[in-house]
């Protein structure tokens, strides 16, 4: 009798969504993007810690290897701290997910960042279909320079840039990607200065293009890109996103500092509040110029620094809970040796010369779109802190506080964004200790939040910095648990 009942449920689902299928396939584009708005509008109206929906109608999240909503994982009683599914490496298919399943008339495609026409079309395809804000007004832009820099870390496999192509005009339509990481987590009952060692990938830019939305490419490439990291011997993943799926580690909340106020204002980024005047908000965002310190110098990171940076980094990362570990030279340089219009950092030197603290931000800049989703209208430079470290976030004898240590060096890195990178905005989360500076650097709270997800591992939610008293009203905790930074 219960069989019956869900096979009758499953058969009217299946039901629903044929017709839903049918009717997306119906639509032309300005259809399906004012419908998207509208639908924005209403996500817009739920917390934005919540799922749109029950775990059940997660059809192809609840096939995965991820916690559901309440804890629960699949396939155990109770969870246990880490793997939640353990395969091996002779498991896995050597051949790709079958595409012409779900969808006919398409390939899939290698994509190699190093070469200029195949980064070309990646860029391209980020550009006119990758994130956008709720209502589609303004997407992200990243510069070429800023992809190659993102997909290029050493160790990426070159299977791990995964395109769809249509067949007949080899047009790249949708794409994802991966690169490795080692990630330190510290789950309940571990010694404070342990952490289970875990390599995995971090999984990015996924993107379908607008045409093509609501095919079910989506878990497609997911399924992809799990199968072609499988094959190296690589079964977790951490990645976040803007929505809640199931099930976030972490969440934090995107917080903004105006750079260039009266830029921001006329693009309608930020609201002039009523009885204050434009000149009182530009006086309010007001940004110092960076001087010469006194004790100190502050000058651009080299490899020559990197002996050192490193200890400040490994000690910085030990005060949260998901680390990221870097442990050979070659990732650390390229992860934070400057590059023009993408990456700034720098160290701080005391007196004798040494290293006390360094920071890095990355410049991505978001275009606003004017009626055509292809026109922008302006662009914004919008620079995000990245990693950062200080002598005091760990020695015993030193006295400084990383309050007041953190509160110089942000100061520092507005100064250069704005005067020296021409940046109207700085942005960054509540993860790391950012929260030590937020405030007192004038950063407002975003609409945006960020979910950190881990696949196929298991471990309690970690504090991202922000609490929930009700839906409109978040407090910033003293710190948050979350010490990787995911471009
Ligand atoms: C060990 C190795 C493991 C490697 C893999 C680890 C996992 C990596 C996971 C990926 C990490 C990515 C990290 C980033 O890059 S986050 C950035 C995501 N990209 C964008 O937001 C760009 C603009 N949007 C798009 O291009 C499309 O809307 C995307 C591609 C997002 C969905 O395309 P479309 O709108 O045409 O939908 P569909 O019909 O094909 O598919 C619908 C299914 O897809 C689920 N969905 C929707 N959005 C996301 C999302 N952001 N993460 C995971 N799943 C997502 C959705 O719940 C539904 O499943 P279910 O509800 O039925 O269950």
């Amino acid at each position: 009798m219960v069989d019956q009942k869900k096979s009758n449920s499953e058969e009217e689902k299946f039901d629903q969504f044929k017709k839903l299928q049918e009717l997306l396939a119906q639509l032309t584009t300005e259809q399906y993007e004012s419908l998207k708005r509208k639908h924005a509008e209403y996500m817009n109206k739920k917390d934005p810690d919540e799922p749109a929906k029950s775990m059940e109608e997660f059809l192809f999240w609840k096939t995965q290897p991820v916690p559901s909503f309440d804890g629960k994982v699949p396939n155990a009683e109770k969870p246990k701290f880490g793997a939640i599914e353990h395969k091996k490496v002779s498991e896995v298919s050597t051949t790709p997910v079958n595409l012409s399943e779900n969808i006919d008339g398409f390939e899939w495609s290698d994509l190699n960042i190093n070469n200029e026409s195949e980064l070309n079309e990646i860029h391209t395809l980020l550009n006119e279909n990758y994130i956008e804000d709720l209502s589609s007004t303004m997407r992200f832009a990243y510069s070429k320079e800023f992809l190659r820099w993102a997909m290029s870390l050493p160790g990426t496999d070159p299977s791990w840039l995964v395109g769809i192509r249509v067949k007949a005009s080899r047009k790249l339509v949708a794409f994802i990607s991966a690169v490795p990481i080692q990630l330190g987590i510290q789950n309940p009952g571990m010694d404070e200065d342990k952490v289970d060692k875990v390599k995995s990938v971090e999984i990015n830019f996924l993107c379908v293009h607008k045409k093509l939305r609501s095919k079910r490419l989506a878990p497609i490439l997911i399924k992809e890109i799990t199968r072609r990291v499988n094959l190296t011997d690589i079964w977790q993943a951490l990645y976040t996103a803007g929505i809640v799926l199931p099930r976030p580690i972490s969440t934090c909340r995107y917080t903004h500092r105006p750079l260039n106020w009266s830029k921001l204002y006329d693009v309608g980024f930020v609201d002039l509040p009523e009885g204050i005047k434009e000149s009182q908000m530009q006086e309010k965002y007001h940004v110092k110029k960076v001087t010469e310190k006194k004790d100190s110098s502050l000058v651009p990171f080299e490899p020559k620094y990197y002996d050192e940076v490193s200890v400040l980094f490994k000690a910085q990362q030990k005060r949260y809970k998901l680390q990221h570990l870097i442990n050979s030279k070659e990732e650390f340089l390229h992860q934070f040796s400057p590059r023009k219009d993408v990456l700034k950092s720098f160290v701080y030197l005391n007196d004798e010369g040494k290293v006390t603290d360094f920071i890095s931000y990355y410049i991505l800049p978001f275009n606003i779109l004017g009626e055509s989703e292809v026109d922008v209208v302006e662009t914004l430079k919008v620079a995000y802190l990245y990693h950062y470290c200080s002598d005091c976030a760990d020695t015993l004898d030193n006295d400084r506080s990383l309050t007041a240590r953190l509160n110089e060096i942000i100061q520092d890195m507005l100064g250069d964004a704005l005067y020296n990178e021409k940046c109207d905005l700085f942005n960054c989360l509540t993860s790391q200790d950012n929260n030590l500076f937020i405030e007192k650097q004038n950063f407002g709270m975003g609409s945006g939040f960020l979910h950190f997800y881990l696949f196929n591992y298991y471990t309690e939610k970690m504090n991202g910095g922000i609490e929930k008293i009700s839906k409109d009203n978040w407090k910033l905790q003293d710190k948050s648990d979350i010490g990787v930074v995911m471009i």
